[in-house]
């Protein structure tokens, strides 16, 4: 028997909530109780909240009803734009208070069409909320020291509060020793060894968090999903996505385990998982039988499939078999409209908090 729990959105100011309890039958039975909204106050725009509680006091007014049940959409895309919007204001507030207006500065070497799709858009969110983009683009062939005076050059430049090194970069570089160059106080992305460090020590506050893994924890969040306690399986472990992911979620008092390329029984372990965070980069890989009922699943990969019905003749996938994830897990992010959006708004929001926090404005 498993519980989804979520507001009807036709009463959610009266704090009404619907819960399907599913049966092993495959009967649904639908429940209608009042109680406290589960977390979030400050979005009241945003979905409905969601919760992993089964209710504890509950009135049971209809009968059961044969259907098939769906997971909620964690439609990322809209909580992307409420956060731009909430960035513009900060953005106003910031050049009205004293004059300054955020910068951010990304460098991308190469021609790879994805990253420079990628660039394109982060630019373009930056113009959308008032953020200045400064863009350096250097041919395949550039040379590490080449790279490394643009960071030196943007890291003693006051407009510029982030700093952004596109990836991945030409295998001629080393990429280390390129992050590790930008200052700490400017490494928006959050890659730079001493915020990752800070990130893993308890008692410690990085200056900044990778944006990937913040959008996944600001879409939990923003949709009232209960963390502290529950059972995380990350899928990947790689420094951008993976492991910070599983760092922050443990931070959040979960319990985490991390499943990788070498894991001996990768669908048993991400079956006891209450929260699903996958970053791999296979297409479908996450079957609906990996999947526990009533799980929460943010899908972070963004795969490429052959679609000859698509203008660009490939579709992105992600990781996550979608269909299937519908029919079992509680709630579940799309690919595209998911976590991509919040990547670029998580980036936004750590541009700005640099703005503030060179200037010490609160
Ligand atoms: N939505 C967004 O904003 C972003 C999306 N992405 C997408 O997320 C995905 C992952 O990106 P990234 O972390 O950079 O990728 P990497 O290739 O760096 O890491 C992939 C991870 O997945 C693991 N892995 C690979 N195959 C399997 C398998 N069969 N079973 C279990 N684990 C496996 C690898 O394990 P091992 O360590 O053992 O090799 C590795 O840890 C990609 O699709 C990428 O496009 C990435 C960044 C941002
Ligand atoms: N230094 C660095 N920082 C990064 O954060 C970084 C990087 N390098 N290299 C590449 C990955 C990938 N990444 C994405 C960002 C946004 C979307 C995104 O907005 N995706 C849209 C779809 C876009 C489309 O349709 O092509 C979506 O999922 O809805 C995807 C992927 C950031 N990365």
């Amino acid at each position: 028997m498993v519980s989804m729990i979520f507001n009807d959105p036709s009463s959610a100011a009266a704090f009404h909530r619907l819960s399907f309890t599913r049966f092993s039958n495959g009967l649904v039975s639908l429940r209608r109780f009042v109680g406290p909204l589960h977390v979030f106050s400050n979005t009241p725009t945003l979905p409905r909240a969601l919760s992993l509680h089964a209710p504890r006091s509950s009135r049971f007014i209809t009968a059961s009803m044969a259907a098939e049940p769906s997971a909620k959409v964690i439609d990322g895309k809209s909580v992307a734009k409420q956060i731009r919007e909430e960035i513009s204001a900060e953005v106003t507030k910031l050049k009205e208070a004293i004059g300054v207006v955020p910068g951010l500065a990304v460098i991308l070497v190469g021609d790879r069409k994805d990253s420079a799709t990628y660039v394109r858009n982060k630019k373009k969110a930056c113009e959308s909320v008032g953020i200045n983009s400064f863009e350096v683009n250097l041919p395949d062939d550039a040379s590490e020291q080449e790279v490394l005076k643009y960071i030196s050059d943007f890291n003693g430049d006051p407009s510029v509060h982030g700093i952004l090194v596109q990836l991945p970069l030409p295998s001629h570089m080393n990429e280390q020793n390129i992050l590790n160059a930008v200052t700490i106080e400017k490494d928006v992305d959050g890659f730079h060894p001493l915020n990752i460090g800070h990130l893993a020590m308890r008692g410690s506050e990085p200056l900044f968090v990778p944006c990937t893994p913040k959008g996944c924890i600001e879409l939990l969040h923003r949709y009232g999903v209960d963390i502290k306690g529950k059972r995380a399986v990350v899928i990947g472990r790689s420094n951008i996505v993976g492991m910070p992911a599983a760092l922050l979620l443990q931070r959040e008092d979960a319990t985490v385990t991390i499943v990788h390329s070498r894991t001996k029984n990768p669908e048993e372990i991400t079956r006891q998982a209450d929260i699903i965070i996958s970053a791999v980069g296979q297409p479908n890989m996450v079957r609906g039988s990996w999947i526990k009922p009533g799980a929460v699943i943010i899908d972070v990969g963004i795969n490429p499939v052959e679609d000859a019905t698509s203008p660009r003749g490939y579709r992105l996938v992600g990781d996550v078999c979608y269909d299937e994830a519908c029919k079992i897990a509680a709630a579940v992010t799309p690919v595209p409209g998911g976590v991509g959006p919040m990547t670029i708004a998580m980036l936004l929001s750590n541009t700005v908090s640099s703005a503030k926090r060179a200037y010490n404005f609160n």
